[in-house]
């Protein structure tokens, strides 16, 4: 597929996804989104690359899904067609992906951060959840992701009053991972990527999995969950590896094996 709506590049093992409707501050239109999707389904195929990085511009991550697009949808497209469901296509991807995040991340823009599976943001990171100010509510996740990653205080907050949270305060209530300086965004991201690249990529899917799991089920199967999972590791040649490096102190070679 070509690509006009994101730019896609990789950093040794990591797969670099650039948000690139600059004009529209990269307002999450059906095109990106089908661009997204294949990027991101690119990236888990190939074996040379073990994590991903989403980002966009400085100035916006991105400000929403595309108004302009869906402002004329009737009822009956938006139901028969699940508009929207596509973005559940992304949420699939089984290696991890970090959200990189500066400047407006709004409605979808926010969304598909939280989609990521977690957020770096730039000082200059705006989040908002500003659906109710157009007269609808979240539709890609808003209002059942955010309550889980900042408590229903919050998103109650963020989504009734359309209020933007600065990073500070996104950093302080548990939606972004970590804060840096803007001009270190992609940089820091990268690292973090490269960082989980170089682990055994079986555990980095498992762990990933078992982390998700605590959103979708209770304690008891979860940790039941995590448990033979973690058993299952057992048979892998870079479990052997990993411990060994480090009774033998010195680095693991994990082969994905
Ligand atoms: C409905 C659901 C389920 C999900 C959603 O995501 S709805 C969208 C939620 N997002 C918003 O409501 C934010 C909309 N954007 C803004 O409020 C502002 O653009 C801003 C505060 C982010 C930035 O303001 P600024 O004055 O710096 O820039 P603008 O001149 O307003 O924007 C530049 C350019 O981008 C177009 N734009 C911005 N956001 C969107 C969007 N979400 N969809 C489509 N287009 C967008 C904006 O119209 C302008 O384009 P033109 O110069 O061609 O008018």
């Amino acid at each position: 597929m070509d690509h006009e709506t994101i730019i896609i590049e990789t950093r040794g093992k990591v797969g670099l996804i650039t948000l690139n409707r600059p004009k529209a501050l990269n307002a999450l239109n059906s095109q990106i989104l089908a661009e997204l999707v294949s990027a991101v389904s690119g990236f888990c195929a190939d074996p040379g690359i073990g994590a991903m990085v989403v980002t966009g511009s400085d100035k916006a991550f991105a400000a929403g899904a595309d108004i302009k697009e869906m402002q004329a949808i009737s009822y009956a497209d938006a139901y028969s067609q699940d508009f929207f469901a596509g973005w559940e296509e992304f949420t699939r991807a089984r290696k991890p992906i970090i959200a990189a995040v500066a400047g407006y991340a709004l409605g979808g823009g926010c969304e598909l951060a939280m989609m990521c599976d977690f957020i770096i943001a730039a000082d200059t990171a705006k989040f908002g959840q500003p659906e109710i100010t157009l007269g609808v509510i979240p539709g890609m996740g808003g209002s059942q992701r955010l309550t889980r990653f900042v408590g229903k205080s919050k998103a109650m907050d963020m989504c009734l009053t359309g209020r933007m949270m600065d990073a500070a305060e996104a950093e302080r209530s548990g939606l972004v991972s970590r804060v840096v300086p803007a001009a270190e965004l992609v940089e820091e991201a990268v690292k973090a990527a490269a960082k989980i690249a170089d682990f055994s990529l079986p555990s980095v899917m498992m762990a990933k999995e078992a982390v998700n799991r605590a959103y979708e089920t209770t304690l008891a199967e979860g940790l039941r969950f995590e448990r033979r999972l973690f058993h299952s590791l057992f048979a892998l040649e870079d479990q052997k590896e990993g411990m060994a490096a480090f009774a033998e102190k010195r680095k693991p070679n994990f082969t994905n094996r």
